[in-house]
């Protein structure tokens, strides 16, 4: 595309002069420039995206968008706000990609990745091509590719869009972060249905306040648009046990569709029973009322599955279709993930790192236990240190033998983040053992029969970050390991 006809995208009102060299690529990291790129400027949290600009036009960037005037022999366009421009441009360069999808985005502090699998899998079982953005992986139809981020920049964003349309795919489901949502890393994304599953303290490291932690998450659904499509319809997909939702309700036009279990809703789940094998209960619909039978257990659990009918209501599949494939599902890797080496005692492996993602674990494996239970628990460095305490006093207040540990320190000193998190016992007896492996075989030694291990905090993740130093670390191959040790 030619540079002046992608400027236009960007600012409309304007016409250019000047050199118009086809733009074969738009990067934003000089080490990815090839002859013809149109190279971003991003001031980041680490380095600034600008000191590379000079690199980029040697590589044979043919121009670069900036936050100021750079002194460089190709065209610089100066704009107020790169991060912004880049998604503009990203959306055009790529040829509006979302616009081909049925997209669906989900936000809420927990529940965001087991609730895109489930709505993957209700879209695939109904026929649909499907592509999944998220926490794990990116999917296009049957390749899985890796992530750095739950929600990526807009540039990566668009052009998985892109290759998502290209391989067939007419069906996304996207995790959207707080920080994607705050940063515009979602802007161009033409949403038919945002999913909200709940908002409970995490990232006050970013946000500062609840307040604007909220607020960030409310982007998606004023987002969706006000104009009214009849023929494609938008939805919000909105937890009427949440205070939050009314005011998302009150930002979007799109229409709503709530769940809940406590409080009124239009998908709403009564009679709950936990039995041995999973969790039933009887879903009152506006289609009437039907028997769920769920192989996941937990409250939780309910509240995935009932934001996931929504939006497979919302994308046109039967209510029965819906059930038979929500009912299908075991589970989602690390989450609430058994392991088992044929013990006596159950090991879970869960990505509970949040006080409430914590509490709802621990809650669900206070049904089963039948006598002790030993959580093992550490909490990300470089990360909101407010939940530290609050995470270690839910692991007291649920747990015979709460056992701190490291999750991934990253930068800061794993001893001073348990020292955050001691602050947060109340007189209660606990083990403090700084390295993981250890803390894992610990528990696994004590265990007896019809005891239960958590291990929260890392769920899927198959490494730890120390420092600078990615270790391989997968707390299900450690558990089994020390099983088997036994
Ligand atoms: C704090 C934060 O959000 N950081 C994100 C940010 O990194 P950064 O600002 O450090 O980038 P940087 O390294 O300073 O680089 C600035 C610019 O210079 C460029 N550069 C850099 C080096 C170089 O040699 N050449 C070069 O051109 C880079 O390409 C970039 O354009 O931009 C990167 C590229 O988009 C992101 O991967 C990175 O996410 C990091 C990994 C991260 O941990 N983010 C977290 C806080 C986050 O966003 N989390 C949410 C999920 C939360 C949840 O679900 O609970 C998420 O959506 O992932
Ligand atoms: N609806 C829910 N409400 C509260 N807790 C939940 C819910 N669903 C899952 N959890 C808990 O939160 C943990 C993380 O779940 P999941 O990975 O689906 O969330 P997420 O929102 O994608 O998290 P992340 O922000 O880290 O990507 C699970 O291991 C479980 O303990
Ligand atoms: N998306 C979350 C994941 C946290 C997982 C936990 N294991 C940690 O490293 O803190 C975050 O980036 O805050
Ligand atoms: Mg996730």
């Amino acid at each position: 595309m030619e540079l002046h006809k992608l400027l236009r995208f960007l600012q409309p009102y304007m016409t250019f002069k000047g050199e118009n060299p086809e733009i074969t690529a738009i990067v934003n990291d000089n080490r990815k420039v090839t002859p013809g790129s149109l190279f971003v400027c991003i001031e980041g949290y680490t380095v600034d995206g600008h000191d590379f600009a000079a690199s980029a036009a040697k590589k044979g960037a043919a121009a670069v968008i900036a936050q100021r005037e750079l002194d460089l022999d190709i065209p610089v366009i100066v704009v107020k706000n790169t991060k912004r421009a880049m998604a503009v441009l990203a959306d055009a360069f790529y040829g509006q990609p979302s616009k081909q999808l049925h997209l669906i985005g989900i936000t809420g502090t927990n529940g965001k990745t087991t609730t895109s699998h489930l709505i993957e899998k209700i879209l695939a079982d109904a026929g649909r091509k499907t592509g999944l953005i998220g926490t794990m992986y990116t999917k296009i139809a049957d390749e899985t590719f890796e992530v750095k981020n739950t929600t990526p920049e807009s540039l990566t964003l668009q052009s998985t869009f892109r290759k998502m349309a290209d391989a067939g795919v007419d069906s996304a489901v996207m995790e959207v972060s707080s920080h994607a949502l705050d940063e515009g890393r979602i802007h161009g994304c033409d949403f038919n249905i945002a999913v909200f599953t709940n908002l409970t303290q995490d990232h006050l490291d970013y946000h500062k306040t609840m307040d604007e932690y909220r607020r960030a998450k409310g982007l998606l659904f004023a987002q969706l648009g006000s104009s009214y499509n009849h023929e494609e319809p938008k939805y919000a997909i909105l937890n009427s046990d949440d205070p939050a939702s009314a005011e998302y309700e009150k930002s979007t036009a799109a229409h709503v569709i709530s769940y809940g279990i406590d409080q009124e809703a239009d998908l709403r789940a009564i009679n709950i029973q936990m039995t041995s094998g999973g969790t039933e209960f009887d879903l009152i619909s506006p289609f009437g009322k039907h028997k769920v039978s769920l192989k996941m257990i937990g409250k939780f659990s309910i509240y995935n599955v009932l934001a996931s009918i929504g939006a497979g209501i919302a994308s046109g599949i039967s209510i029965s279709q819906i059930i038979k494939s929500a009912e299908e599902v075991k589970g989602v890797a690390g989450r609430f993930e058994t392991v088992d080496a044929g013990q006596d005692f159950s090991v879970i492996v869960d990505y509970s790192h949040t006080p409430d993602s914590l509490k709802n674990a621990l809650e669900t494996v206070k049904q089963f236990a039948l006598k002790r239970i030993f959580t093992i628990v550490g909490c990300g460095g470089d990360r909101d240190r407010s939940k530290r305490p609050l995470m270690a006093e839910i692991a007291c207040q649920y747990s015979t033998d709460p056992i701190f540990t490291s999750d991934n320190p990253r930068s800061e000193d794993p001893i001073q983040i348990l020292r955050d998190m001691e602050e947060g016992v109340k007189g209660e007896s606990y083990k403090t053992i700084a390295d993981r492996k250890e803390a894992i075989h610990y528990a696994v030694k004590n265990a007896s029969k019809g005891d239960v291990i958590l291990i929260a905090g890392k769920g899927h993740e198959t490494y730890q970050q120390v420092g600078n130093q990615v270790f391989d670390f997968d707390d299900r191959l450690v558990a089994k390991e020390a099983i088997e040790e036994r």
